[in-house]
């Protein structure tokens, strides 16, 4: 039902005419067993029960050709559609909240769920074609005899009702599977990105194979054993059902009432015929029970994602001669589920002007990232305000507020191509920067594509400089930037790069702990435990 919803989503109109030419092709399917039932009962005008026979059978081809087409197309758009809305939705969430659902139930998402709700809805066409055709003979029983109909639709919602706790328990599993999948998905980031750590210890990596990826596996397996042997039994007890009311029809129905032979064998005709497809659709339950629960599963996290929503608006173009930034009282606190005391930053009371190069410190754990998350806008404080030339930063223009920065955070992302930054001159202007950072024996750009991002870490961290440098943004940000330079990088960075971009009229924070280059800031700004412990400039210090 949730997939056929889905389904009615992604466009009404030719999801009613896929259904209808299916059902037509499905009912003149239906219509051609009747009528060869009865071409063998009767033995009447067979030039006419032939043509009538040719006709339907042309009209089931090309309207069952019709349905798959819109099928197949309807069903493609509402995956590539979903694809793009869940990434469209993930992008603009908040990033406290995308941080606290973890990057394991995101992927598990966008990969496991979307390919669960893939794998079904490709079936859809094949689905309403069997579901057609079980209806055109239902309608040709009822042809044949009201009564005879009546008794059938009693099994069958006999059938329906016995094979629905089997049903509900089954999917009761596959939602418990599904559950593992989150935990499994968490385990295999742990193979891909601590190879290095499990390698290298064998005791570390025996134990992390047989208490975590096993145990999530085992459960996994289990979970879905359990949820499939139930299907099957489901299965097995509907076609249980199904043959008895082939052997009530035949052997009890004449008793009660007179059936004449015609009504009969068109009885067994068609019931034998409708035991494909019924069989078809049983077969395709597993599929569509997990299709079911990845719908919940994304619906979820849809709803978790929309309820902490960005407002999505197109940012106008910055103020590069902006004169104050504010924070006034602001606060962020963590949730850890479980943990009573976490950790809050702030109230933060702080002003800046342009061109100031100000260094954030303090010691591990300090809130120095924290708070330049909530300068940047990537964090949405808690409780105060952030105002930037007497504007309030809020949802509404919380977007344009950061196309004012350019930050490269401890853990930065390295792009391949430099993206989204409209210069006719690009190729030539990164080229030359590449030189400043001595980067350009290593790498090379051409249409804005970098030749390797494959370098030392120290290198890929000067790399994220020319994106910086490209970028020509108001504000700069630079989180623990020179911790993995050499020293002459290093010093290149605080003496040459730093002031050159003071000299360009841009503000920039360093969050440091090289000391030994504090005497290059006009302010310090050092962090304890979440509190200001002081705001000076330098030639206090
Ligand atoms: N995503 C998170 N979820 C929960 N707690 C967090 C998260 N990020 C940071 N914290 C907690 O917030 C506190 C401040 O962290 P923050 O990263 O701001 O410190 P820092 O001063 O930048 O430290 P460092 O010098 O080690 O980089 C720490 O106690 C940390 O445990």
């Amino acid at each position: 039902m949730k997939l056929l919803l889905f389904l009615l989503q992604s466009s009404r109109g030719r999801m009613a005419i896929a259904i209808f030419t299916g059902f037509v092709s499905g009912a003149s399917s239906a219509a051609l067993i009747a009528l060869a039932s009865r071409a063998l009962g009767s033995g009447g005008d067979i030039g006419s029960i032939a043509s009538i026979f040719i006709l339907l059978a042309v009209v089931s081809l090309v309207t069952s050709v019709v349905s798959q087409v819109v099928l197949v197309q309807l069903s493609q758009d509402a995956v590539f559609n979903l694809r793009l809305v869940l990434s469209r939705q993930i992008l603009s969430s908040e990033l406290s909240h995308l941080e606290q659902l973890g990057n394991a139930r995101i992927l598990a998402t966008l990969t496991e769920d979307v390919n669960a709700v893939a794998n079904a809805v490709a079936l859809f066409p094949y689905l309403c074609i069997d579901l057609a055709t079980i209806v055109g003979s239902f309608a040709y029983i009822l042809w044949l005899s009201w009564q005879g109909f009546l008794m059938v639709m009693g099994l069958f919602v006999l059938a329906m009702v016995t094979t629905q706790l089997l049903l509900r328990r089954g999917y009761q599993f596959l939602k418990l599977a599904r559950e593992d999948q989150d935990q499994l998905f968490k385990h295999f980031r742990t193979i891909t990105d601590g190879i290095k750590e499990l390698k290298l210890h064998y005791d570390r990596r025996q134990t992390f194979l047989s208490d975590d990826l096993e145990v999530a596996s085992a459960s996994y397996r289990r979970h879905n054993v359990n949820a499939l042997i139930l299907l099957a039994m489901t299965s097995s007890l509907g076609r249980l059902i199904f043959f008895f009311a082939i052997g009530f029809v035949l052997f009890a129905l004449p008793q009660i009432l007179a059936v004449p032979l015609q009504t009969l064998s068109g009885y067994v005709l068609i019931f034998t015929y409708t035991t494909l497809p019924l069989e078809k659709l049983v077969a395709k339950l597993p599929v569509l029970g997990q299709a079911s629960v990845s719908l919940q599963k994304i619906d979820l996290l849809g709803l978790a994602l929309r309820s902490k929503a960005e407002v999505n608006t197109l940012p106008v173009a910055v103020d590069p001669d902006w004169q104050r930034l504010e924070l006034r009282g602001i606060t962020h606190h963590y949730e850890r589920p479980g943990e009573e005391s976490s950790f809050v930053l702030g109230p933060i009371d702080l002003a800046f002007r342009p061109g100031e190069l100000v260094f954030i410190v303090g010691g591990n754990g300090s809130g120095k990232s924290t708070l330049s998350k909530l300068i940047t806008g990537l964090y949405v404080p808690d409780q105060g305000e952030i105002w930037l030339d007497g504007q309030r930063i809020t949802s509404e223009n919380r977007e344009w507020y950061r196309q004012h920065f350019s930050a490269i955070y401890a853990d930065f992302y390295l792009f391949d191509r430099l993206l989204g930054i409209n210069n006719p001159n690009l190729d030539n202007q990164a080229q030359a920067y590449l030189k400043q950072l001595h980067l350009d024996h290593k790498v090379t750009i051409s249409n804005g594509r970098l030749s390797t991002i494959e370098l030392s870490q120290g290198q890929r961290k000067r790399l994220s400089l020319l994106t910086a440098y490209l970028e020509d943004r108001p504000i700069y940000l630079f989180d623990e930037w020179a911790s993995d330079q050499d020293p002459t990088f290093r010093e290149l960075f605080y003496t040459e790069f730093l002031p050159k971009l003071k000299r360009q009229g841009k503000t920039i924070f360093v969050i440091s702990h090289d000391d030994h280059y504090f005497h290059v800031a006009d302010r310090m700004i050092k962090l304890d435990y979440g509190t200001i412990e002081y705001d000076k400039s330098v030639g206090d210090l």
